[in-house]
């Protein structure tokens, strides 16, 4: 399947949801104000939050002449969300950033995000490209999410690094670099614990992982990465915050975009947190993790390409 067609297959909750209630909206009310109102209201429901909605249908008013037909509607919303969606998206940095390898990938989330199934899902991805990786569990708290990234390392063909149960993560992601350094590994990805229950312990814990990382690294990490569960919607925001304020974060992942007919979340998560989408997980296969491509991600929830 190419990878279009996959990200259509993964977004069609969204899609058939949003485009239904488009073209009935259209149907219902025709080019008019009550359709806008109308629309708000629906692209609050895709969960996309207020201040967007409200933005993109005041865009909508001021475009003048609006289009009375469903799919040019959908056409002139598509090219205002790629717009918006564009000014938060950056591709990850692993391959051209200055600085010796192994480049260094630490992910961060509450627990059942996502961060174990990404981070396999990243070597396995980069193992295709031939390149070198190390898998670090710096979870020592739950001995199944070392077994869960075992499992990845062997079906990645990895390495792993594992802590014992109890280590201190910070030794743990220490060793962890220490190891792709003397195998000359190019990558090194580092899974942490997300367990929330504790937020300043968790704080305390994320932030000594990511320095400990830098100081056995020699830099910063070259990429830290908040991976956030699609299907918690706005909840998520909140969750999310309790990250940022505990290790500066370079970008984010948005997992689980396939189990959901409100992917307008990731629209609302990008804006608020104001940090760039570097990749989108749309399936539980090793291919459906994927670099964020605002366009891609548009025409597969909107059925259409942007009017240029
Ligand atoms: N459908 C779907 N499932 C996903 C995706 N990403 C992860 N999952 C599933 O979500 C569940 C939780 O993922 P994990 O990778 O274990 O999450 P985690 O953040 O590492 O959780 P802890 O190990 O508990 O900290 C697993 O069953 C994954 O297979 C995705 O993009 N789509």
């Amino acid at each position: 399947m190419s990878l279009w067609q996959r990200m259509r297959e993964g977004m069609s909750r969204t899609r058939d949801a949003l485009v239904s209630t488009i073209d009935s909206l259209v149907r219902r009310h025709g080019a008019s104000a009550e359709m806008l109102e109308a629309l708000e209201e629906s692209l609050i429901e895709a969960d996309i939050g207020p201040r967007l909605a409200c933005e993109i249908t005041g865009r909508l008013r001021q475009a003048g002449r609006l289009p009375g037909e469903a799919q040019e509607l959908r056409r002139l919303l598509a090219t205002i969300l790629v717009e918006e969606l564009s000014r938060h998206t950056a591709a990850l940095e692993l391959d051209d950033r200055g600085g010796e390898p192994p480049r260094a990938v630490l992910l961060v989330g509450v627990n059942g995000s996502g961060k174990t199934t990404t981070a396999g899902k990243l070597a396995w991805q980069l193992r295709r490209e031939g390149k070198r990786v190390i898998l670090v569990g710096a979870d020592t708290f739950r001995a199944a999410a070392q077994d869960q990234l075992a499992l990845w390392a062997q079906r990645a063909r990895a390495e792993l690094v594992r802590g014992a149960p109890g280590q201190d993560p910070a030794s743990v992601a220490f060793d962890g670099v220490k190891a792709a350094q003397a195998r000359k590994a190019d990558a090194v990805i580092i899974d942490t614990a997300g367990r929330l229950h504790n937020k300043s312990q968790l704080m305390a814990e994320l932030s000594k992982v990511r320095s400990v990382t830098a100081k056995a690294l020699g830099r910063a990490p070259d990429e830290v990465l908040l991976v956030l569960d699609a299907t918690t919607g706005q909840n998520g925001l909140q969750q999310a915050r309790v990250f940022l304020e505990a290790v500066s974060v370079t970008g984010l992942v948005m997992t689980k975009l396939d189990g959901t007919a409100r992917g307008g979340i990731a629209f609302a998560i990008v804006r608020e947190l104001d940090l760039p989408l570097k990749l989108v997980g749309i399936g539980e296969d090793p291919d459906d993790l994927r670099p964020f491509d605002p366009a891609a991600f548009v025409e597969a929830i909107l059925d259409v390409a942007p009017s240029s």
